[in-house]
């Protein structure tokens, strides 16, 4: 079985319509991919599934009684496949360890949200003419995720399987030869299918052809065109990303704010995006204006703005302006100094996943502005921090890559830190968490997260976090709360107050890394090669679409050796010549959450058949965007 022969060719090459390079978007594209016509497909049971091209070719194999492909067996998944090293404390209310057969109540209810989540229509009216979506129902059904069951379920790659996890497959049965979906590849809907989207990017155009100013239309590309079709409702968006695209529309009517015209380079507004605080509902709303500098978006700006703020006054959480006159077709441009804040807090707070759910609870908070990735899917993604956090041993020390604002490393610290205290194990918990990220946004929101965490998990003293604080405070206080009230503003306050804003850029506070929880700003290559990975027993790789880079993989590929010291500072080896250290000597767990499958099975095909001893434990898909093609994957291996 060679993936690039085979696998490749199978499932859909999707044409990315709204194409973007920037720090926070890495593969919120497959959303847009765009599809042919839509059609109706009829499935061997009989049922009507709704499908929209993209290249289907009728069931998976791994499909049977006209049920989903789910990946384990009429389409029902088991429950979470879980080390038994991983962790020392009972896995759920009953006392039971999830490897026990027993159906707990809550494992039927799973099953049945599960069950429902994949067969379900998501009911769009715009399913069809639009090409955000290339099913409306069965969600799991996807060519993506076949490609994916047939990868892992190949010889070359069962071989790799570890034998605690190949006792646990359902049918109990090695691989026998063929490459039937033997169902190791466990497939989850984390998510509700509608109104998972928290997060939209989305083009303008003029509203009218003959006049610029006649206000914008806002939606997705077609395919193959760069013609825009409005998709007023879509099912898949947040509630308040419909209201405030319909608001954004309305309001640049009133105001005449010009679209860009790709044709011609002129004309101002090109993309927006909105992101939604799931905790209030409110929209952090970014503006793309084709323009180099802000005063060059004047006086339509301080309008728009103006007039969003009266007709939605509850609306939006903040406003920002990002000015990007490129001539390609990426929505944000690198450069930080091309982000402005016009309005409102500077950050999106949500919980971090495994945070105590009370709303009233600051236990565990994530921040997030618009210069930092953040998931399209916030609430599914929650999943895979879940499954994340759970696979870490506890007591152990953890390097993430690829970290963003660190979203899974902190939740498996609350986590593995409350469940210490909880069992009273002081050695319990995380020891240490090193994450680093090559976006220099990332550092600031980390710095709050950890803030925002309890004392005891996170290790900083009342000190550091008064120091960290204190900086960044101000920067708050000054911008967004010293402020005339909004009907006392006029344009040129609001215009004087951008101007002003936008050249206040604090720096993250310097973070000594000797503490036990880290950030350190820096790519993944240059961070194993600057000793991130060293002592850590575990390893988190969270990497955009394109999948590791090359250093980072060569580090993970080679064998152990055992001659080399335990080190967790780069110093400790300085005897050594630099180009025979392995950076992860220590690393015997990796967490591979992948959002590009074929730069996954491209890793995993050279981790597997290096002799660094890398066994598969498991491979989870989560379809974290119900309706496109797109797989999420998590793979744990072991060594
Ligand atoms: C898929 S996101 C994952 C972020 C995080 N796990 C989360 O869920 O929010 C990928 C992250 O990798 C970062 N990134 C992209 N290329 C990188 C590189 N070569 N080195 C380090 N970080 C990189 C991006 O800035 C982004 O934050």
């Amino acid at each position: 079985f060679s993936l690039s022969s085979h696998h490749r060719t199978h499932h859909v090459h999707s044409t990315t319509t709204l194409m973007s390079s920037s720090w926070n978007d890495d593969y919120d594209d497959s959303y847009r991919s765009a599809p042919s016509r839509g059609s109706s497909t009829r499935q061997k049971s009989g049922r009507t599934r709704r499908s929209n091209g993209g290249g289907r070719s009728g069931r998976g194999r791994g499909s049977r009684d006209g049920q989903v492909s789910s990946g384990r067996g009429s389409g029902q998944p088991r429950p979470n496949r879980q080390s038994k090293e991983s962790i020392r404390y009972p896995k759920n209310n009953f006392g039971y360890d999830d490897d026990d057969e027993y159906d707990s109540p809550n494992n039927n209810g799973d099953r049945m949200i599960q069950q429902q989540r994949m067969t379900n229509p998501i009911g769009c009216p715009l399913f069809g003419t639009c090409p955000g979506c290339v099913v409306d129902d069965y969600v799991a059904d996807i060519d993506i995720v076949k490609s994916a069951q047939l990868y892992f379920s190949s010889g070359s790659i069962q071989k790799h399987i570890s034998s605690s996890s190949r006792g646990r497959q359902s049918r109990g049965r090695y691989y026998d030869g063929d490459d039937e979906d033997d169902e190791f590849y466990e497939i989850k809907v984390p998510s509700s299918i509608t109104q998972w989207r928290t997060q939209a990017k989305l083009a303008v155009a003029s509203d009218k052809k003959w006049s610029r100013n006649a206000g914008c239309k806002i939606g997705l590309y077609q395919r193959h065109s760069h013609d825009v079709l409005p998709i007023p409702d879509c099912q898949v968006h947040h509630p308040s990303i419909n209201k405030a695209v319909e608001a954004v529309v309305k309001a640049t009517r009133e105001v005449r704010t010009p679209a860009y015209q790709e044709d011609t380079g002129h004309g101002l507004l090109r993309y927006i995006q909105c992101q939604v605080e799931l905790s209030t509902g409110k929209v952090c709303l970014t503006l793309v204006m084709n323009c180099e500098k802000l005063k060059e978006c004047q006086p339509h700006l301080s309008y728009l703005v103006k007039e969003l703020k009266r007709s939605e006054p509850q609306l939006w959480h903040s406003i920002w302006c990002h000015c990007n006159d490129s001539a390609g077709n990426a929505i944000f441009a690198r450069d930080v100094t091309r982000w402005h804040p016009i309005e409102g807090p500077p950050y999106i707070r949500e919980k971090l996943p495994g945070a105590d759910p009370d709303p009233d609870s600051r236990e565990g908070l994530l921040y997030f502005s618009p210069m930092v990735f953040r998931q399209a899917n916030y609430e599914g993604f929650g999943e895979i921090a879940k499954q994340v956090r759970e696979v870490i041993p506890n007591g152990s020390k953890v390097c993430e890559l690829y970290a963003g604002v660190g979203l899974l490393g902190l939740s498996a610290l609350l986590h593995h830190g409350k469940m210490a205290e909880e069992y009273d194990d002081p050695d319990g918990g995380i020891q240490w968490l090193r994450c680093s990220d090559e976006n220099p946004e990332n550092a600031r929101c980390f710095e709050r997260a950890v803030s925002s965490m309890p004392m005891k998990i996170t290790g900083r003293s009342p000190k550091q976090l008064q120091k960290d604080n204190g900086k960044k405070g101000k920067r708050t206080r000054k911008n967004y709360k010293g402020k005339k009230s909004d009907k006392e503003l006029s344009i040129k306050d609001l215009m004087d107050s951008m101007m002003s804003e936008a050249s206040d850029e604090s720096k993250p506070p310097p973070v000594d890394p000797s503490e036990k929880v880290t950030y350190m700003q820096a790519s993944a290559a240059a961070a194993i090669l600057k000793g991130q990975a060293l002592g850590a027993n575990v390893l988190i790789v969270d990497p955009p679409r394109k999948g590791l880079d090359e250093p980072v993989l060569q580090q993970l590929c080679q064998p152990y050796n055992p001659n080399q010291m335990y080190a967790e500072k780069p110093n400790a080896l300085s005897h050594m010549a630099r180009h025979t250290v392995n950076w992860v000597n220590d690393v015997r767990t990796l967490i591979y959450v992948s959002c590009g499958f074929d730069a996954l099975a491209r890793d995993c095909d050279q981790l597997l058949s290096s002799n660094a001893g890398w066994k598969l434990e498991s491979a989870t898909g989560y379809v974290l965007f119900p309706g496109s093609n797109h797989v999420e994957t998590v793979v744990v291996l072991r060594r």
